[in-house]
């Protein structure tokens, strides 16, 4: 398999190089040249198989140059710091299914991704003698997973940008509290949308990027998007297996669009079986907007109870746009570069219809997310954090006869004070959270500036 860019200016590349290069250096976002369509054997063969068997089978597909052996014992060590024996477990609880992805060290999904690919860097770093210097932007969970991904690993210095303040208490003691001299926290005076912008200007710059080998952990980083895809076909799987239904639907909290592009990715490598994803938002609604009434134009961000979703640039659009434009590079390059300036995209009936077949979408606001959390519990005795309660207050309102499969996408504990609110009385919390309150932290407050961060990044890379 060969990546290329959706801008369409890169010649194609292999996979090693796009877990390198981060954000193709012609501002587009990397993609496989082709996405698998899975065949019936494929289907009956993986519907029995274990997570890690079923990761490296979907890995394979996009990944030729890594041994089987190695790609084998990536997947082994990378999940073995999960909580749960089936990494990422369904439960049925009440109406819906929940798809529990917050069983890694960092209590969120993005910890699925990322313990695979600080396992993968580490592995390929050795490989060539070369260091790192990962850059990433969070509005609270790529940060920690990524900082816990790479730790104490050797060759790699790692910067993150969050916004100050702007993150739940919990998931800034996470990232804050790791001391490790290679981990820089940047608490910026901004939103995520802010940071984010940051983290791509420095990638467009081409020489600045290459001195000091900057690598991206967000999901800019399509190694990101290839993990988050297995869940799928593993929930699909163990829900077909215990219902004999055939078709599902999955509800997915979004914000930057990245763990719903791995579902788009996984429902056109399934053909048949995922009918549609339900994209929940919170009150920063753009992709909502885009999805309802062919409207994406980027309005102020609104600090919510979902702090990781306040986000209104969501970087993986461009992917999605790609494909809703028939792979058309050029188009896809004209409108990302139109909407630079306009910051607005309008769709045709036509296209709004498309997308349609792909997605239903709602907004869900903070009154009804606590009102969620607090009902849920009530129903079933299951908590919700914020973020999943979005998810299935959307996943509730497009519920009919199929499965409506949920993405739990982060623990409650990361949100005591939402989910205490809602639920009106404390709860306990695990142990490796409760512990970190206690402990000293380190980061930096930085305005939303570039060069600032250039000038950040110049005196503590490593080279
Ligand atoms: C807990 C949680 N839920 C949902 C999301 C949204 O996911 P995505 O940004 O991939 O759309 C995030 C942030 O990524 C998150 O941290
Ligand atoms: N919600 C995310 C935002 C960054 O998204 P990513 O998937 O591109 O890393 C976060 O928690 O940081």
């Amino acid at each position: 398999m060969k990546y290329i860019s959706t801008r369409g200016e890169m010649p194609p590349i292999s996979f090693i190089e796009t877990v390198f290069e981060g954000l193709a250096p012609d501002g587009g976002l990397i993609i496989p040249e082709r996405i698998p369509l899975l065949s019936k054997e494929e289907k009956e063969r993986w519907k029995n198989l274990s997570y890690l068997e079923l990761a490296y089978e979907v890995f394979r597909l996009f990944v030729s140059e890594i041994p089987e052996e190695d790609l084998k014992d990536l997947v082994k060590k990378s999940y073995s710091t999960f909580h749960h024996p089936e990494v990422t477990p369904v439960l049925k609880v009440g109406k819906v299914y929940i798809l529990e992805l917050f069983h890694g060290p960092t209590f969120a999904f993005k910890d699925v991704a990322l313990q695979f690919l600080g396992n993968l860097f580490e592995y390929l770093l050795k490989k060539e003698d070369r260091k790192i210097n990962i850059l990433g932007a969070t509005s609270g969970d790529t940060g920690a997973a990524a900082i816990y991904g790479v730790k104490g690993k050797s060759n790699i210095a790692i910067f993150i940008l969050h916004p100050h303040k702007r993150v739940s208490p919990v998931q800034a003691l996470m990232m804050t509290t790791v001391l490790d001299p290679n981990v820089h926290n940047l608490a910026i005076l901004g939103s995520f949308d802010d940071c984010q912008a940051i983290v791509k200007e420095l990638f467009m710059d081409l020489p600045f990027k290459k001195k000091y080998n900057l690598t991206a952990i967000n999901s800019i980083n399509f190694a990101r998007i290839l993990a988050q895809i297995v869940y799928y076909f593993y929930a699909y799987f163990r829900i077909s297996e215990s219902t004999g239904v055939e078709e599902v639907r999955f509800s997915v909290p979004t914000g930057n669009f990245g763990d719903i592009f791995a579902g788009f990715l996984a429902k056109r490598m399934f053909g048949e079986g995922i009918e549609r994803l339900i994209l929940a938002t919170n009150e920063n609604d753009i992709l909502s907007r885009f999805v309802n009434y062919g409207d994406y134009s980027v309005r102020e961000v609104i600090p919510t109870i979902s702090p990781a979703m306040d986000i209104q640039i969501a970087s993986n659009f461009e992917r999605y746009l790609y494909y809703l434009y028939g792979e058309d590079a050029q188009r896809t390059s004209f409108a990302m570069q139109k909407f630079a300036h306009t910051k607005k995209l309008i769709f045709s009936e036509e296209e709004i219809k498309r997308v349609q077949r792909d997605f239903l979408s709602r907004s869900v606001n903070q009154e009804e997310t606590l009102q969620t959390i607090k009902d849920f519990y009530a129903e079933t005795g299951y908590l919700l954090d914020p973020h999943t309660a979005v998810g299935v207050k959307a996943g509730l309102t497009f519920k009919d006869e199929r499965p409506m499969i949920c993405l739990a996408t982060a623990h409650p504990a990361k949100f005591p004070e939402v989910v205490s609110k809602a639920i009106g009385k404390g709860f306990s919390l695990p142990e490796e959270i409760e512990r970190l309150k206690a402990q000293p932290q380190k980061f930096e407050v930085l305005e939303k500036d570039r060069e600032t961060v250039r000038g950040y990044l110049e005196r503590f890379a490593i080279t």
